[in-house]
């Protein structure tokens, strides 16, 4: 990946993965995370928000945060173009646009004219392992085997994204200034007589990343300030404005203007790891592609002339959306382990109360996704390898400011297994692939298992390897000023709005308050839609 269109920073020496540091990659560029991300563009299980509604409380399901009240937004968000006919009859590619889509946001969902021969065997394996194919997964059955549209524009099949989407259709308005080339450092606050809300955003201050002539100037709001720096980067604005935990604020020395313990904390992001298999078949796949100078020229002549061929795929169209049920008869012992846990027990001990009850109710609320039929714990991309995704991890991390140095990138701590089910979870999530590949389907590739191999047998040899290959980000950081009450380690309340403080929204991926079983960018776009509603009707 261009580093010029991402941030550098280095994660903190993860200690449930044997104390390694990983690359955190998000978005420095116009569109964020969207520019660069690999437009598969899925959604969660209706379970999975719901979820959200349950941990926040009665007043965030009341005001719509659950899959009934998104739903109308995920819709809004997207324009859904069907493949034609004849796609679908090659590929076999299935959707409800009734369950799903029917808006015409400007976000373009398309289903690619090119599929590889594999990924149809890949899909059919699944299902003889037990994966119930869906028809259409984005209406809230995301479990399952399915396809999955990809963020790209029908007619040129380049990109669909926060930029094309949302900023180059408004950008010659005269009312709408985008600045590039500079950074927001902190919000400018001024103290109120209101009881409730001490403090109201007035502003943001702004400095040039370049490095040279750095002068930071000031930029007055009239209404509000909504803040969407993704969940790497919002905590940190938070915090160094003297709004977040009185410990991080105060060893950097920064004056505390609102206590919110949760600034911060609830950081989630999906795990992934993958064996590598050799396909002895002849069956064409990319690496063929990659492999030929020739037939990657046609397919470069194909994609710039027609649109067409290999490189209209970006990062896979179909995947295996597994419940734990399906994935183990171990899963009962499991969920009797997390029962039997105090929920502070993996948490670091200096951890706020309120934050640990909020996390208490997720853990009621994680329980029963686990034993759902109808949510998914593990992802398992076709068209990638042999890749999984852990999809609803109980550990939990966090970025806060660097007290050296509280200008600098944050110190991100993923605690990726931290919690010890999720071993227990991805070590039953992983042997699925070798059962996989000795379903009918999948031993037509002739699949020869390099990585790990034989060696690996026992749960202990799993767990051991996995600690070393896991990575703890599939890209999708996210619950770091999360919805919820204060008094649960909420940062923002039903209106997006953070507490103690005016006219102060988050709008982006760090307000989820439970990670969904699913790429993140469509529920962003939902939050934001849903974001666009609150603030028309506080301003009328
Ligand atoms: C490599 C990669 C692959 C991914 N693949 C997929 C996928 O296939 N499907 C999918 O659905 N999701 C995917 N995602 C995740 C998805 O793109 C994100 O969940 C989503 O874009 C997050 O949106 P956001 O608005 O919360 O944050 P971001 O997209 O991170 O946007 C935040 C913006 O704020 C800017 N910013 C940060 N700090 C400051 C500051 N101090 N001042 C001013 N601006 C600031 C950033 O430059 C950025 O433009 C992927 C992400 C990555 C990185």
């Amino acid at each position: 990946m261009n580093q010029q269109y991402t941030f550098q920073i280095i994660s903190q020496s993860e200690p449930g993965l044997n104390n390694r540091s990983f690359s955190v990659t998000v978005g420095k560029i116009v569109g964020g995370c969207s520019a660069i991300n690999a437009q598969m563009f899925d959604r969660g299980s209706a379970a999975d928000y719901d979820a959200w509604g349950d941990v926040t409380g009665s007043e965030f399901r009341e005001a719509g945060w659950t899959w009934d009240g998104l739903l109308p937004y995920f819709k809004k968000s997207v324009t859904f173009t069907p493949p034609p006919a004849s796609d679908v009859e090659k590929y076999g590619y299935t959707y409800d646009v009734e369950a799903a889509y029917g808006g015409n946001g400007s976000v373009q969902a398309i289903y690619p004219p090119f599929q590889w021969p594999s990924e149809k065997v890949m899909r059919t394996a699944w299902a003889e392992l037990g994966a119930t194919p869906q028809k259409e997964a984005a209406g809230g059955k995301a479990y399952g085997v399915f396809w999955l549209p990809s963020s790209q524009d029908p007619k040129t099949q380049t990109r669909s994204y926060a930029r094309t989407a949302h900023y180059d259709p408004v950008a010659s308005r005269g009312n709408y200034h985008l600045l590039v080339g500079h950074k927001v450092t902190e919000l400018i606050l001024a103290e109120t007589d209101n009881e409730e809300r001490g403090f109201e955003a007035q502003g943001v201050k702004i400095q040039p990343v370049d490095g040279k002539n750095v002068t930071t100037v000031s930029v007055l709001s009239d209404q509000e300030v909504i803040l969407a720096a993704g969940a790497i980067h919002s905590p940190g604005i938070l915090q160094r404005s003297g709004i977040g935990p009185k410990d991080v604020l105060s060893a950097a020395n920064i004056s505390l203007k609102v206590e919110l313990p949760g600034v911060g904390q609830n950081f989630q992001d999906h795990a992934t790891t993958s064996l590598f298999y050799d396909m002895t078949s002849d069956l064409p796949g990319p690496m063929d592609m990659f492999m030929n100078q020739t037939l990657y020229q046609e397919a470069l002549r194909q994609y710039e002339q027609e649109q067409k061929g290999p490189l209209t795929l970006s990062g896979g169209n179909s995947g295996a959306f597994l419940p734990l049920s399906l994935i183990t008869n171990s899963s009962q012992t499991i969920l009797s382990a997390i029962n039997s846990q105090d929920p502070s027990a993996y948490r670091p001990k200096d951890t706020h109360p309120t934050v640990l009850e909020g996390y208490a109710n997720q853990l009621d609320s994680l329980k029963k996704l686990l034993s759902s039929k109808e949510a998914a714990v593990f992802e398992y991309p076709i068209s990638v390898g042999a890749m999984i995704a852990f999809l609803k991890p109980l550990s939990r991390g966090s970025v806060n400011i660097d007290p050296l140095n509280p200008l600098a990138e944050p110190l991100v701590s993923y605690r990726t297994l931290t919690h010890p089910a999720d071993l227990a979870m991805f070590i039953q999530g992983i042997k699925v692939f070798r059962r996989l590949y000795t379903m009918p389907s999948a031993k037509t590739l002739g699949p020869v298992e390099l990585f790990p191999g034989q060696m690996v047998q026992t749960d202990d040899d799993w767990a051991k390897w996995l600690k070393t290959s896991i990575t703890p980000s599939f890209y999708h950081p996210v619950g770091t000023a999360s919805l919820g009450p204060k008094s649960k380690g909420g940062v923002v309340g039903p209106d997006l709005r953070v507490h103690g403080v005016t006219s102060l929204r988050v709008v982006d991926a760090s307000v989820m308050p439970l990670i969904p079983g699913t790429h993140t960018s469509s529920t962003v776009y939902a939050v934001a839609e849903k974001a666009a509603d609150l603030i028309i009707k506080d301003g009328q």
